[in-house]
């Protein structure tokens, strides 16, 4: 039955879509006067690299969303095969002081707003989505991908170590020894891999399908009292929220001490310049 209201909620009728702040340039929101769903897109090109300027936009955008009181937000990114390459490497790579402890303070705030979010949320996810792009698809409610990308948590790849909130996200979603092994191997799943594994809800063959399924999601509420459900949400989400608003400026402090590491500066050297060299073949 909700599958046959699928193309009353699919939140493209630009006709009745309202945009409804433009001002920041890495991010747009467009809410659909019909459903009321608002959909934030990443537009920071190559990647969508989750950088000091995006993180501020995205953050911005979603107080907007919370503000204007819109019936869902669905995340999904203009690039075609990427949602979001995770976080800038160049934020952290030979850093500035000041610079990288608002990058890591700006982090922050996207997450306690994204995965503490009183609205209904949803991750179009319509490319690769590696780290910081699976912290923010993870830290929605629903998610729905489209087929041949991954997502995962690679850090130990790079020679860093995710954060706690990173892995409360990723075991929101995931079975705790699935998210272990995944977390200790840096694995990247398939799509294929993240739906059997429980990581993506839904698979979807193109943008706007998935867009639709994530409006359907959200739809889904339309039945239940908006301040019941988003109560239980914030109740089922306010432990791994406190931990991390208790402990915010430990958790910088850590950030920057271990960044600053001179093996982990080589590391992050290195894994930019295979990155280049890839790009350049
Ligand atoms: C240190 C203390 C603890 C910190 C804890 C931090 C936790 C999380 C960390 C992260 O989120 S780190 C970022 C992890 N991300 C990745 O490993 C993804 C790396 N990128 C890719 O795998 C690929 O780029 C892609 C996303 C699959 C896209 O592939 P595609 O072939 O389409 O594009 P490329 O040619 O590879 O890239 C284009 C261009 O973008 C540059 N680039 C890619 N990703 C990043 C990035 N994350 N940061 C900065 N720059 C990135 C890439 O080098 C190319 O640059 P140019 O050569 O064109 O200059």
């Amino acid at each position: 039955m909700l599958r046959s209201t699928i193309s009353s909620l699919v939140p493209r009728a630009t006709s009745v879509a309202r945009h409804m702040s433009n001002a920041a340039k890495l991010t747009t929101v467009e809410i659909n006067d019909v459903t009321g769903i608002a959909t934030l897109t990443m537009n920071r090109p190559p990647v969508n690299g989750l950088n000091l300027e995006l993180l501020t936009d995205l953050n911005n955008s979603i107080q907007e969303i919370e503000d204007n009181k819109s019936r869902g937000l669905i995340l999904t990114s203009s690039n075609p095969t990427i949602f979001s390459a995770g976080l800038d490497i160049l934020e952290m790579y030979k850093p500035d002081k000041e610079r990288l402890k608002a990058f890591w303070t700006t982090l922050q705030d996207v997450w306690l707003a994204l995965y503490g979010s009183a609205v209904p949320t949803a991750a179009a996810i319509n490319g690769h989505s590696p780290a910081g792009g699976c912290l923010l698809a993870t830290s929605c409610e629903y998610r729905v991908m489209l087929p041949k990308f991954t997502i995962g948590l690679n850090e130990t790849k790079l020679g860093i170590v995710a954060p706690k909130w990173f892995m409360s996200s990723f075991l929101s979603v995931l079975p705790r020894r699935v998210a272990e092994r995944a977390l200790n191997q840096g694995r990247m799943f398939t799509t294929d891999e993240a739906l059997r594994n429980g990581l993506i809800d839904e698979v979807a063959n193109s943008k706007e399908e998935a867009l639709a399924k994530c409006a359907e999601f959200i739809g889904s509420f339309s039945k239940v009292n908006p301040l019941a459900r988003s109560l239980t949400k914030q109740q089922l989400r306010a432990a791994e929220l406190s931990e991390l608003e208790n402990e915010r400026a430990q958790d910088l402090e850590k950030f920057i001490f271990f960044v600053n590491q001179p093996a982990v500066q080589k590391g992050l050297g290195i894994y930019l310049e295979n990155l280049k060299k890839k790009s350049k073949n």
